[in-house]
């Protein structure tokens, strides 16, 4: 078996409802637990045996993952890590047939898909070892979720006893089935010849671009749930592997905080030594802390659980942080108060001041309803934000370069 491995990383046109974090990194970078998003992904693929190449694709920049493609080259050397830019946005589906070339090089034999925008356990050596064990074309990671929330998702209706798909139905109007689709994937690589019997019928929509392979027409994008997934429910060729592991999907920037307290808590069970511990003389540490080696945290402040603190992060004495990531360069100052909440890059939060949101229990959710509105649940301060000593901010999401000199609840501040 000779695997590959693709990421969809979306483009810049996607990471909209992640501002204003992605207004100064894209989306797939930002950092979970100490490492961008999509390190998560690697990570577990690097566990896949024979598997040597991971493909990036999305509609970015071509230099927006440069430096991250140099990191993860000097940490995984073994791994060959690329990425293929898609001149627009191709869908879900779109970007694996362009590139089918690219993907096909080397004659795999089995292709995982990822989204970058989802978190868990990503149990692809499980995956790959059901998808051996049945006759379908593709296997897909399911999870189940609470009724109310199915219906933004792919549902999947199976055969207990198979594991077969009996219906695939991408967020159906009205209840079909909580078990959902995770968004990871693995297809044997005859799945291209579907993708191109998809596209037979979607006729009319193909030209030629100037390398004179087959695009779609602008605005005409394959996608990969309704294009592909349904007519393979329908052919019997897909299964599903469900996970009891947690998963989430990382679409709003309040979601990252908890994604970030997920993957901690993973860590605390898989890699202990990479999490901060109490030490003499050290601050208090509390349940799962991830802490850069070049932040300086003053031994009387107390953090955790669920706390990522960046590069060259000053926390000062006194000062309380729990549920939130603190992103490099932030000055926190003594006694300063920081709850369910991301600190964006070189703010500074004064003394005695409170940064606070409030933790939602809905899965999958990361806003809440007071008096029949929606609120922000996770407070949200951009890039260099500078809160006033003795200022409490709730329940806000603050653009960057902003300097809040009074307190503010329930609010967008532009
Ligand atoms: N390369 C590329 N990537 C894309 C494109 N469009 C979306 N993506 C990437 O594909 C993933 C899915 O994005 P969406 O299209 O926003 O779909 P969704 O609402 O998240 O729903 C999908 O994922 C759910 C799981 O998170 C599924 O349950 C659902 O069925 C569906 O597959 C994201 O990682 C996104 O960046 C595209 O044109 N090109």
């Amino acid at each position: 078996m000779n695997p590959k491995a693709i990421i969809l990383v979306g483009g810049p046109s996607r990471g909209t409802r992640f501002r204003p974090l992605s207004l100064n990194v894209p989306k797939p970078l930002f950092p979970v637990a100490g490492k961008p998003i999509i390190s998560h992904h690697i990570a577990a693929l690097s566990k896949v045996e024979d598997l040597k190449e991971i493909l990036l694709i999305g509609f970015f920049e071509d230099s927006v993952f440069s430096s991250f493609l140099q990191d993860a080259a000097r940490e995984y050397p073994n791994l060959h890590i690329r990425y293929l830019r898609e001149y627009q946005s191709l869908g879900t589906a779109g970007g694996l047939y362009h590139f089918r070339d690219e993907i096909l090089r080397g004659n795999p034999d089995q292709v995982f898909v990822l989204h970058a925008d989802v978190a868990c356990t990503f149990p692809l050596v499980a995956m790959k070892k059901a998808h051996e064990g049945h006759r379908g074309l593709c296997t897909i990671l399911g999870t189940r979720v609470p009724r109310d929330s199915a219906n933004n998702f792919g549902c999947l209706v199976a055969k207990p006893d198979t594991n077969e798909v009996l219906h695939y139905v991408e967020k159906p109007e009205s209840f079909i089935s909580n078990l959902i689709s995770c968004g990871v994937y693995l297809f044997d690589c005859a799945i291209f010849d579907e993708i191109r019997k998809s596209l037979e019928n979607k006729k009319g929509n193909v030209e030629t671009d100037i390398y004179g392979r087959e695009v779609f027409q602008d605005g005409n994008k394959l996608r990969l749930e309704q294009d592909l997934l349904r007519p393979l429910a329908q052919a019997r060729k897909l299964f599903v592997h469900e996970t009891k592991d947690f998963w989430r999907q990382i679409k709003t920037a309040g979601s990252a905080v908890p994604v970030n307290g997920l993957y901690l808590e993973q860590l605390l069970q898989t890699n202990p030594e990479k999490l901060a511990k109490n030490t003499p003389g050290g601050p208090e540490i509390v349940g799962a802390v991830y802490i850069h080696p070049t932040a300086q945290i003053d031994p009387q402040a107390k953090l955790g659980p669920n706390v990522s603190i960046g590069p060259n992060v000053f926390i000062g004495k006194g000062a309380r942080v729990r549920d939130s990531i603190v992103l490099d360069n932030v000055d926190v100052k003594q006694n300063a108060c920081i709850l369910h909440a991301i600190i964006g890059w070189n703010s500074k939060i004064g003394c005695w001041s409170r940064v606070e949101g409030t933790p939602s229990a809905a899965h999958n959710s990361t806003a809440v309803t007071k008096s029949g509105l929606k609120i922000q649940s996770i407070t949200i301060l951009g890039k260099e934000v500078s809160v006033k000593d003795e200022t409490i901010i709730r329940n806000c999401i603050v653009l960057p370069h902003k300097d809040l000199k009074s307190s503010c609840e329930n609010e967008i501040v532009m």
